[in-house]
Order: C-alpha cells, then structure tokens, then sequence
C-alpha cells in the first residue's frame, strides 16, 4: 500500500482486499448459496403445510418425510456452510489486519519528523491498535455480513412477490417506515462514528503520553492533572457512546414494533385472501416465516452498515493520517551520488518556517567544507536544530536549496541520503535488544568483528566487554540499563558504523562528569576524524575539536570565524556566550583566546 493509494479510505480498503479477491469472492458464493437454502426453508414448509398434510392424514407419509428430509438437507448444508464461510472469512480477516498493521506501522516509521512532531504517540497508538483492528473487521465480518443481509431482504421480497403479489405489496409497504428510519439512523450515525474514533485516540494519547515520561511525571507529582486530563477525554467518549446507546436502542425498539406490525398486517391480509381461495393456507405460513427473515434482514443491514460506518470512519482517519503529510516527498528520478563522496554541505539562500508566515531560518547562505568541523552556538531557539533538521532532510526549505556534494537534497534517493547524513540527536536513542543489535542498527549486515571495531574506534569496546554478557547485553527499554554516557558511545559507535559523509550532532545538554566528557570527547574525534560535521554545542568544551564556529542568531549567521579568532574579538556573541559559561565578568577573557580543553 503505497502513500498514493491510501489517498481515499475506499481506495486505501480496495487495495488491502486486492490479494485475497479470490477467497473473498469465493466465500460470498458460499453466502448466497447458504442464503439461498434459508430462503427455501418457509417455501418448504408452504409446500409441505398445502401438499404433505393432506396426504399425512390419509396415511400416506412420504410426501411429508420427503419435505423433512429436504428441511434436514437445506438445515444441515447451511450448517456445513456456514462454518466454512465464517472460517474463511475470519482468515482472510486476520490476514488483512497483518497486512494493515505491517503496512500501517511501516508507513509511520517513514513518515516525515514533522509529522511525528506534530502527532502525539498515543494518537498514532491508536491508528495502529483501535482503528487498524475496526478496519479488519470491516474483511472479517462486515462486508460478508452485509452481502448475506442484503441477499437475505432482496430474497424475501422476490420469494413473497413470486407467492401473492397482493400481499407481498402490503407487507413490503408496511416495511417502508422501517426504512426510512434505518437510512434516518444511518445518516445520523455517520459523524457520531468519526467523532467516537477521535474520542478514543484522545483517551489512548492521554494514557500513554504520561507513560513515556513516568520519571518526570513521579518527580514532578504531576499525576492528578494526568489523571484529570484522561478523566475529561474518557468522558467525552462516554458522552459519545451514550448517544450512540441511545440512537441505537430507539431503532431497535421501533424496528421490533414495525416487525409486530408487518406481521399482523401480513397475516390479516393473506387470511383474507385464503378465505377468498386465492391464497393456499402453506402460502400464508410462508409469508409469516417470510416476513420474521425480511426484518431479521433489516436488522443485521441496519447493524453492519452501522459496523461499517464505524470501519469508514476508521479507515478515514488512517487514510488522512497517511497522506496528511508530504512535506519531503522521495524524488521519482534520483540522482545516484557520486563515489567516493566528498561531503560538501551549501545551503543556498535557505529560508524556512515551520508554519505559513514563519521565518525560522531567513536566507541562509553557508558552505562546510569536506572534513570540517563546525560547531554552531546560539541563544535558544535561535534556530540551531532547524538548520540541522535541513540539513538532514527532515524538511525542506520554503525557499533556496540544500545541496551535498552539489546535489540538491530533494534529487536524493532517501535511502543514499540516509547513509550520507547521519544526524545524532540529543537522546542517542536504544532500543530494547542487545548492544550488538543497537550497534548494527545502522548497518544490519554488519558482522559481529565489524561491530566490535566500530565500539573499539569510538572507546566503547571496555565497558561493553567488562559487562557479564558483553555485546549479548540486553539494554532494556531505551538503554535504561546503562548510564547517559555509555548510550552515547553505543549511538557514537552506531555512527561511526554506518560511516556517513556528514554527521550532524545535537550535543547532549546534560552535564556528564569529566572522565565521561574526556571519554565522549575522545570518541567524538575518532568518529568526526575525516568526515563534515555540524556540531550544535551546548558546551564551549567542545569546541576544541572544531575548525570553525558559526554564531546563529534569529535564524542567521551572525558571526563566522575560528574559535580563537571570535573569542579574540572579545565582543559579540560568541564572547558574550563564553562569558556566561565561564563566569567571567567582561574583558577578563584569555585574549590568546585559548581553549579549555578537556
Ligand atoms: N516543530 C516545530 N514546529 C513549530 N515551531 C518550531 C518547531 N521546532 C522549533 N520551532 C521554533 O523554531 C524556532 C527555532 O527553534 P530551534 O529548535 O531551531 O532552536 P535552537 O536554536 O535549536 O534552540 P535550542 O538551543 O533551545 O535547542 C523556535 O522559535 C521554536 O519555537
């Protein structure tokens, strides 16, 4: 299921049918065939009340054992029937919800950062979890229940008009109220089902999203206002589900008295006529049955075009959550880089805001240099990470180009971008598995001595080999086994790994102790040895291992030199930041502008 085909539910829910077309045509056969035989059972019967009870009371009882027979016959095939069908249909239903979810989750994962930025994970939870599985049963119950009410109705009223036309039309105009209610009941019905989908994705988003901090939730006893918060949206699905309760039992009871009702009319109707000798009295007793399935039908209709209603709603949220975002949309023509690559980052008059009218970045004009390393400081939200989020591809610019090696980024196929530009973010995220795995993340084929190397490069081979278990260490979720500084030399170790062009680094803000700074430092040289990098520093430290500092201020380079140089300006940002990381009052820099290196 590609982004394209998802652009409608009903295209997105086609496409998911596809492969099992032949199953599902297959088992609706089998549907009408078993609606077929249940059809028969009341003309049987009519049969057997006009043809065999005559003959019966004379003594001659095969015409009545032939008709129990074939009742016995229709009864046990539509058993025999039935359960193949439900089989089949509940695999090709457990099947398709494999399909949606593996395609689902794979497509999250590719989404672009600023849609993940802009979605909670509780609400994309819910996309994989409640509307993926209401979706599935749309394959597993729904449509096969539809087609069978459907049949069942369309069969009725054609087996009651080939009995007596008159009555038939009696009986069918006195359903005619029913349905307009079940169609009132259906309208009805459509936004509520969409609004409960949202409802339950704020009640999910609420409940997991304090899940993923629980320790700043602890420390800060920030419970209650969660508490609160999931208390408001569980309400409002409560309010949701109350009303949908409340529609549905008017219908119900309506429908049971428009049963009633069309019973009466359909018996009142046809003993006339079998007073008049139009009517055979078996006729009648089959219109009674006749009448009990039509309704029967109506209320299984009614209530999987309600369960569909629900899928719809379902599979158009999943739909809109796919296609919503396009912000880097994947060249059709990619241009193949270049080997060996020489990793040249320019940025050509780049501007970009995260929302229409927005300037986070305002005609930015930069060029590193193969093997140079910058680091970029700033005062907070003076747009450092925005530049790297470009750089990495993560947007695009509203206006100018990002080019590597001389190739607009957009030209990129996103699999060579990816193994170019390697962004280390301040989590230097694990995921549960081994440190191996964790390692290899970057490059899967990996073997184990390339991994080994790769930790030994960036200094994390002792610590990981002193641990019991060495590189079969299990991290546990997001690495909660191991300290800050050993996540980091596994995410250094990863990096170096996947031996990027670029590497781009959100330094961590966290205050690590000097043996583990001296450590990371170390490792940062190995891993930056030969490559461009972009380094946003939070510590002045770390800017003994680069050529260059670029100072961002409201989106721009306000200043760019070596780091002795800017320091020895004295004034200016850069001196001013050294300043306050230093405690030094003003005009006590080292004028030498010599570093403090670790
Ligand atoms: N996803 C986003 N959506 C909307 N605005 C954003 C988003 N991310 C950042 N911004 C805004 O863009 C501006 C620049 O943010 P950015 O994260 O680039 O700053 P920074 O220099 O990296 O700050 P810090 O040092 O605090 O990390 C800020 O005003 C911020 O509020």
């Amino acid at each position: 299921m590609s982004r394209a085909q998802t652009s409608s539910p009903v295209r997105m829910l086609v496409a998911l049918a596809r492969p099992y077309r032949r199953s599902l045509a297959l088992l609706l056969l089998v549907s009408v065939v078993v609606v077929a035989l249940q059809l028969a059972g009341p003309r049987l019967v009519a049969v057997g009340i006009d043809a065999a009870v005559r003959p019966a009371s004379r003594g001659d009882y095969w015409p009545l054992a032939e008709i129990a027979l074939a009742l016995l016959a229709a009864g046990a095939l539509t058993w025999v029937l039935t359960v193949v069908s439900r089989r089949g249909i509940g695999r090709v239903g457990e099947a398709v919800t494999y399909d949606l979810r593996c395609k689902v989750d794979g497509e999250f994962a590719r989404l672009p950062i600023a849609y993940h930025e802009r979605w909670s994970t509780g609400l994309i939870i819910s996309r994989l979890t409640a509307d993926v599985d209401t979706v599935s049963d749309l394959f597993a119950n729904v449509l096969s229940g539809l087609l069978t009410s459907t049949l069942m109705c369309l069969g009725v009223v054609a087996a009651m008009l080939l009995l007596d036309p008159i009555v038939a039309g009696v009986v069918i105009a006195s359903i005619l109220p029913a349905l307009v209610l079940t169609t009132w009941r259906v309208r009805r019905m459509a936004p509520t089902r969409i609004a409960e989908r949202d409802a339950i994705a704020q009640v999910t988003a609420d409940a997991v999203e304090p899940l993923g901090a629980v320790a700043v939730v602890q420390s800060l006893g920030t419970e209650p206002w969660h508490a609160h918060e999931f208390g408001r949206s569980s309400e409002r699905l409560q309010k949701i589900s109350r009303r949908i309760v409340a529609t549905m039992s008017t219908y119900y009871g309506t429908i049971e008295a428009a049963t009633q009702l069309a019973g009466i009319v359909a018996l009142t109707v046809g003993a006339l006529r079998v007073m008049s000798g139009s009517l055979p009295l078996g006729a009648l007793a089959a219109f009674i049955l006749y009448v009990g399935m039509l309704f029967g039908g109506l209320r299984s209709t009614s209530f999987v075009l309600d369960s569909m209603l629900t899928a719809f709603a379902a599979a158009r949220k999943i739909a809109d959550f796919l296609d919503g975002e396009q912000s880097v949309p994947e060249s059709s023509d990619p241009i193949a880089p270049p080997l060996p690559l020489r990793g040249e980052v320019r940025l050509c008059a780049v501007s970009f805001g995260y929302q229409e009218g927005s300037r986070e970045v305002a005609d930015l004009d930069l060029v590193l240099r193969p093997g140079e390393v910058a680091a970029m400081l700033g005062s907070t939200g003076a747009g450092k990470s925005t530049i790297a989020k470009l750089i990495a591809r993560f947007y695009d610019p509203t206006s100018g180009r990002v080019l590597l090696d001389g190739i607009d980024l957009k030209d990129l196929a996103e699999v060579d971008l990816r193994s170019m530009v390697v962004l280390l973010t301040q989590e230097m995220f694990l995921f549960s598995g081994t440190i191996a795995d964790n390692i290899r993340l970057s490059r899967p084929d990996a073997t184990d001595q390339e991994v080994t190397v790769a930790a030994t490069a960036v200094g994390a081979h002792p610590f990981i080999a002193a641990l019991p278990e060495g590189y079969a260490t299990h991290v546990h979720q997001r690495g909660t086994r191991l300290s800050a500084g050993q996540r980091q030399l596994i995410a250094f170790a990863r990096a170096f790994l996947a031996d990027p062009a670029v590497v781009i680094l959100d330094e961590a803000t966290a205050s690590l102790d000097i043996p583990t700074e001296r450590t990371l430092h170390q490792a940062l040289r190995t891993l930056l040895s030969g490559r461009t990098a972009l380094i946003i520093a939070h510590r002045l430290s770390s800017l003994d291992i680069t050529d260059r500092v670029l100072v961002i201020e409201g989106g721009r380079i306000i200043d760019d030199d070596t780091p002795a140089r800017l320091l020895a300006k004295g004034a200016g940002a850069f001196a001013a930041l050294y300043r306050d990381a230093h405690g030094q009052p003003r005009g006590t820099e080292d004028p030498a502008g010599t570093w403090m290196p670790l």
